[in-house]
């Protein structure tokens, strides 16, 4: 009988802790927020075991995937800022953003009965104070006002300010990390009209571990208004 070869075993993990992974990426931060970054981390890799919150199980990919797009988000960012991000998902790039930027207020949103639960859990188990919303972004703004729309992988450019164009008065600015793809986005948002009234800027430009194009955080705002 043929001998069954032992199971592989699983690669030990690049960092033991998060502020290795941090400062090897560039980004050390100070103690308190990578303690809180890393009781996040933790609450989404255990509910991930039943739950599809995130593909990264380590501290590398955490810092590459996440806690990158989110720094360069917050940078952009003024203290006193009420910001809902479109789409949170797991809870990035709202939840990173609370923890890095306590001066700013953040609400997140979701519109999948699943995925606002979860975010409820994430947010109560993290001991952090934010508004979870089971609802299209769309809908909240019906109700609410926001210095910046924030978000992340949630639609194409076209889709995104097709959503948002009714409800400008809402928000000053969207906020939207975007990757090697944007330039074909925004071509194709402009060419449905989707930007006429609008002025686009790209903010920020860097490049992530893993990734052949630098993503980018993209400032949208209403072309008559003072620049947010
Ligand atoms: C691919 S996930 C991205 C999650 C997170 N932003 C991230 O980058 O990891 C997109 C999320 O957006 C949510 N979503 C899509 N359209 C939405 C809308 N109009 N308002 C609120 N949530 C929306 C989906 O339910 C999904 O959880």
């Amino acid at each position: 009988m043929n001998e069954v070869p032992p199971p592989t075993p699983a690669p030990a993990p690049k960092f033991a802790t998060l502020q290795e992974a941090l400062t090897a990426h560039g980004a050390p931060l100070d103690d308190a927020i990578v303690a809180a970054l890393d009781k996040y981390a933790q609450i989404v890799w255990e509910m991930n075991q039943s739950l599809n919150l995130t593909r990264h199980t380590d501290y590398d990919k955490f810092v590459a995937r996440d806690v990158l797009d989110s720094l360069a988000l917050a940078g952009q960012l003024k203290p006193g800022d009420e910001i809902l991000d479109l789409g949170s998902g797991g809870g990035v790039p709202g939840v990173i953003i609370a923890i890095l930027r306590p001066d700013v207020q953040v609400s997140l949103c979701d519109s999948v009965t699943k995925k606002a639960k979860a975010l409820e859990e994430i947010v109560h188990r993290a001991g952090l104070s934010i508004p979870v919303y089971h609802a299209r972004a769309e809908d909240l703004l019906e109700d609410f006002r926001y210095h910046a729309i924030v978000c992340r992988a949630v639609a194409p450019l076209k889709k995104l300010l097709t959503w948002l164009a009714p409800h400008w008065a809402s928000f000053d600015q969207l906020l939207a990390i975007k990757g090697g793809k944007w330039v074909e986005e925004r071509n194709e948002a402009r060419h449905f009209g989707l930007l006429n009234d609008l002025q686009l800027r790209k903010e920020v430009e860097y490049t992530t571990p893993g990734n052949d194009h630098p993503s980018v955080v993209l400032k949208i705002w209403p072309a008559g208004r003072k620049e947010p």
